[in-house]
């Protein structure tokens, strides 16, 4: 499944006009406030009627400006999830997700109500009223609720941004089940950095009602003219990695492409897939190989690209095995080190500079 969305709409001192491919898995639309996103979800939704365009699944046209085709939104096949939960108040958890099920298309496949509840690990609060869950309880009922529904895509509006950071870390875990496990195309708006670098498999960010940058997250990440959309202290790339051990002094081992990196322990089995963050003001480069640090992990590379910003400091990206990882030095020290695409280094980084929350839990 997919969803190719290719829209202009006017709105007054801003036009948004985009193109995009969301695949199955999460794809993050991303920019800063007032950049369109809610715009293009809205549009997605059927909730806005584009001035023109089309947006198509996989399998149906839910808009045509040409062709005169504007499903309507209960049509559409998707699952909404908003900020804030909407759940009815008066009626249980169970009541609320059955509500969803009636959305359902007769003779229509997909997970079940146990499979739904264990999935987002709520089968215990069936009975409780929505007045008696925590933030995060209520979202992982409201994504039940549309995933019952049986849609062909869900659609999600900074579901995570009304929870306090637990509650965050809390469903962050659920919202990648849903992302490996369903096989779905999900839409997905926000504007945390932390939260598109965790979640996302493609990004689209937006700036200024236009797309600045587009593709799978490791790729944009590690872009250095991502810097100016992520800001100095969030840009930093993501790598794939996997478990290998989990050694008795705390740390955890994983292998990424470029070598090995030992990280504060990682609630994972050995051989699982997960992904780790590693932000750009963390990383230290040297041209030689380092001896006697204190920080644990040193990646060989090549310099592939420098960027000046427009202080003192410079982005240089490196390639490492068959990932690119980002160091943001100063000026003075890329000129001192004669840095320069092509150029052998190593990158090092400390193992306690990633935080738990940078490393994926699937
Ligand atoms: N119906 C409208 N008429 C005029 N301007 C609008 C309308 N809807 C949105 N806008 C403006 O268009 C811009 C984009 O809005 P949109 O809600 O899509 O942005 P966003 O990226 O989702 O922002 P946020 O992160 O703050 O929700 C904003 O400046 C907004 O004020």
């Amino acid at each position: 499944m997919s969803l190719s969305v290719d829209i202009s709409h006017n709105l007054g001192d801003l036009t948004v006009q985009v193109a995009f491919q969301a695949p199955s898995g999460i794809t993050a639309l991303f920019g800063k406030s007032g950049s369109g996103k809610t715009t293009v979800i809205n549009a997605v939704a059927g909730l806005l009627t584009p001035d023109a365009g089309r947006i198509a699944s996989q399998s149906e046209v839910l808009f045509d400006s040409k062709a005169g085709i504007d499903l309507p939104a209960h049509r559409r096949r998707l699952g909404y999830v908003f900020q804030e939960s909407r759940l009815f108040p008066h009626l249980s958890v169970l009541g609320n997700l059955n509500y969803g099920k009636r959305f359902a298309p007769k003779g229509s496949s997909g997970p079940g109500l146990e499979e739904v509840t264990a999935l987002l690990g709520i089968s215990s609060l069936l009975h409780r009223r929505p007045g008696t869950l925590s933030g995060g309880e209520k979202q992982r009922v409201a994504i039940g609720r549309a995933l019952l529904s049986r849609p062909q895509m869900l659609l999600m509006d900074e579901p995570l941004a009304a929870l306090d950071s637990a509650r965050k870390d809390e469903i962050l875990p659920f919202l990648e089940q849903l992302r490996d496990s369903t096989g779905l195309p999900i839409l997905y708006v926000s504007h945390s950095v932390a939260e598109v670098a965790r979640l996302a498999t493609t990004v689209v960010v937006l700036e200024q009602g236009k797309v600045a940058q587009a593709g799978p997250t490791e790729q944009v990440f590690s872009d250095p003219a991502m810097v100016r959309h992520l800001g100095l202290r969030q840009a930093g790339s993501v790598l794939p990695a996997v478990v290998k051990t989990h050694h008795s002094d705390g740390l955890t081992e994983l292998t990424v492409s470029g070598g090995r990196l030992l990280l504060p322990q990682i609630n994972l089995q050995p051989s699982a897939r997960t992904r780790v963050r590693i932000l750009a003001q963390d990383v230290i480069l040297s041209r030689d190989a380092p001896k006697g640090l204190s920080a644990l992990n040193i990646l060989s590379g090549t310099v592939t690209e420098i960027r000046a910003g427009g202080g003192p400091g410079v982005v240089v990206q490196i390639c490492c095995g068959s990932d690119l990882l980002l160091a943001r030095i100063t000026q003075r020290s890329a000129n001192a080190l004669q840095l320069a695409p092509g150029l052998r280094c190593h990158a090092i980084l400390k193992s306690v500079s990633v935080a738990r929350h940078d490393v994926g839990h699937t």
